[in-house]
């Protein structure tokens, strides 16, 4: 099958924030279109800074290093994995029984002790003992794609003939993810059968992807075709998830994608997806208006918890 890359579109952030009307509607239609039409856009003039992504690998590095029953320490039995650690090959894609060869953390939302959504989420965990500056770089990682996921939902909601925010507001204290993955070596652990991540879809309305530290992440075109999408130091790849997806009549598809296994035994990867995710009761329905004469609603309405429920169960984290 060919490799090939995409040819990609960047939009700018400060175009969007700060531009004029012209600049807005520019930045609309290519964030929008790019989306519909190959799935994905890279995204540049955003406020992650560099700092925090080479420190949060750095921290990532040093954790995933530790003895098993030193991270299994941070694992939450009956959570789903939803904060702390999920040990290697405990997911697979809903078509693939063989599970990722692939270990991760997740930070989740930090709201305060009385905020009404604190017991649903739980607490983060934070290996602050064993990896000092773990914490910091990753919540402030967390905070700024966060805020970047805000614009994009704007002007993804305005070039649907939506108002501006009401995809947007569905994320504010919402149940958002920061993944950080370690790929180990395939001369380390391998699972026969399994890849480093089989093709799917993510669950989340969309996914925002600081560069990984190596190659490996390849997205399926509208045509059928794998093309591997290396971003640079510094860019942001996002792509669609299958919560917008539905909550729009797949008007934007989400995005099928996967991590192929490299061909060194000794390669090893690290990344960081951001998974954009509304709050717990919000309603994944499709808007009336974004419906044509005689065009029927595809989904029926679900909550996003109801949907994440029933997704982390097909992939075998709950
Ligand atoms: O590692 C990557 O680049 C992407 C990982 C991914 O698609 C996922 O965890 O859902
Ligand atoms: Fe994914």
């Amino acid at each position: 099958m060919p490799r090939s890359t995409f040819q990609v579109e960047t939009v700018h952030l400060s175009q969007f924030r700060e531009g004029n009307a012209r600049d807005r509607a520019d930045f609309i239609r290519v964030l929008g279109d790019s989306f519909r039409h190959t799935g994905f856009v890279k995204v540049a003039g955003h406020q992650v800074r560099q700092a925090d992504v080479e420190g949060a690998y750095e921290a990532a590095k040093a954790f995933f290093a530790l003895p098993e029953e030193v991270k299994r320490r941070y694992l939450v039995p009956g959570s789903g994995g939803a904060r702390g650690f999920t040990p290697f090959g405990s997911e697979h894609a809903k078509d693939n029984p063989v599970g990722d060869l692939k270990e991760f953390w997740h930070v989740g939302q930090e709201l305060p002790a009385d905020h009404p959504l604190k017991a649903l989420y739980g607490d983060n965990l934070w290996p602050e003992v064993e990896v000092p500056g773990f914490k910091g770089h990753t919540l402030a990682l967390y905070r700024a794609l966060e805020d970047c996921a805000g614009t994009l939902l704007e002007a993804l909601a305005l070039y649907l003939g939506l108002p501006e925010r009401s995809l947007a507001d569905m994320i504010v204290d919402g149940n958002s993810i920061l993944r950080i993955i370690h790929y180990p070596a395939l001369r380390d652990r391998y699972l026969e059968g399994g890849v480093r991540s089989s093709a799917h879809e993510d669950i989340n309305l969309i996914t925002l992807l600081p560069a990984a530290t190596d190659s490996g992440l390849q997205l399926l075109g509208r045509d059928g075709t794998w093309r591997a999408v290396d971003g640079l130091a510094g860019e942001i790849v996002a792509d669609a998830g299958d919560m917008l997806s539905r909550h729009v009549n797949l008007k934007i598809p989400s995005t099928t994608h996967r991590v192929v296994n490299p061909d060194s035994p000794e390669a090893v990867r690290y990344s960081m997806p951001f998974f954009c995710h509304p709050r717990p009761e919000v309603l994944l329905d499709c808007p009336e208006s974004l419906l044509e004469p005689g065009e029927a609603k595809r989904f029926e309405p679900i909550t996003a918890h109801a949907f994440l429920l029933q997704r982390l169960r097909e992939i075998g984290l709950i």
